[in-house]
């Protein structure tokens, strides 16, 4: 298990991340959303050791990662946004030097890189220098390196940055694969990539978690602030009158609407779905409804909303 709490990175007078505290639990794909510069990169790179925090700590199994690195780093595989690569190398003869820094003992060495070469599909080209390989063949040797020593947790820096549609096809499959024995963080600026392959998102705007949830319980969570649209021949103050009737109606607007017909923009406690009652409230009137419309929310609308200047602020899990 992975503990963050309070993380706070400044870069002089810029904060990046803003007490930042989440915990990730073993055996999901969780995915960091957040628009470029919301502090993506900064937060992978304090929980792998590689950036100092300016305050705030990083628990990796108990294991502090700056008082007890080696301990800590042991159970995290981590993909820069740029790999390292030596590109003058052969990605065997890489992957040899990369086992022998993670302290894979010799013995095993041999072995392990041909395992983790075959479980990314790069065996073909283990005598190739990196040089000439394509971005898609790069990213894999990065990942390849990320899952050398088999750690319990991957963490991967926007890992389909750059590549092709085809190439980000194979990435996210190779990421659905190395999920099945680990626990795997990615972070994207990308929705539709995070929805794909995750089954738990943390959206971050400014170095602060605006939202925490699984992809579902969000778009579930944020379901209750569409408003719900009705239509009626019934004057606005009767319509006022029946729907006052309904429970978890938080507000009623009347926008304009063709003569002789009522319009009512309604909205409701989050998470409750008022429609049946509305509709019942109405028929025990014996007053007619001509529409009742509600606009599913999507992710995208969400994302956007929490992410915005000035956006709603999330009611589920945090
Ligand atoms: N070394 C640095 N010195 C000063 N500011 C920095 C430094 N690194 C990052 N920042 C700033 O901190 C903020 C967060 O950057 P970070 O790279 O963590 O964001 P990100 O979400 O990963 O975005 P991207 O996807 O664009 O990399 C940005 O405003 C960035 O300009």
């Amino acid at each position: 298990m992975i503990e963050v709490k309070n993380l706070v990175k400044k870069y002089g007078n810029h904060t990046a991340v803003d007490h930042l505290s989440f915990q990730i639990e073993k055996g999901h794909i969780y995915g960091l959303l957040g628009p470029n510069g919301a502090g993506k990169s900064t937060t992978m790179n304090i929980m792998t050791g590689y950036l100092g925090a300016t305050e705030g700590e990083v628990r990796i199994n108990g294991h502090d990662i700056l008082k007890e690195p080696e301990e800590a780093k042991k159970a995290v595989g981590y993909l820069p946004e740029i790999p390292p690569l030596y590109v003058d190398m052969t990605v065997k003869e890489y992957l040899m030097f990369a086992a022998e820094l993670k302290k894979v003992k010799k013995q095993d060495r041999k072995d392990e890189v041909n395992k983790v070469m075959k479980l990314v599909r790069i065996y073909d080209v283990k005598d190739r220098l990196i040089k000439n390989l394509s971005k898609g063949y790069k990213q894999r040797v990065g990942l390849a390196q990320a899952v050398l020593g088999f750690p319990e947790t991957i963490i991967l820096d926007e890992p389909t940055v750059g590549l092709d549609p085809k190439q980000i096809i194979e990435i996210r499959e190779l990421i659905r694969e190395l999920a099945k024995e680990h626990t795997v963080i990615l972070s994207s600026h990308i929705l539709a990539e995070v929805r794909e392959v995750c089954d738990h998102i943390m959206i971050i705007s400014k170095g602060k978690l605006v939202a925490s949830d699984t992809p579902e319980n969000m778009e579930k969570q944020m379901a209750g602030r569409e408003a719900l649209e009705i239509e009626t021949r019934l004057l606005p103050e009767r319509t006022e009158e029946i729907l006052s009737k309904v429970a978890g109606i938080t507000n009623v607007t009347y926008p304009k609407s063709e003569p002789g017909i009522t319009r009512a923009l309604i909205e409701a406690e989050p998470g409750l779905d008022v429609r049946e009652e509305i509709f019942r409230a109405f028929a025990r009137e014996d007053s007619a409804l001509l529409t009742m419309y509600q606009q599913k929310k999507t992710l995208e609308d969400i994302f956007l909303e929490l992410t915005q200047e000035g956006g709603t602020a999330y009611a589920g899990n945090l």
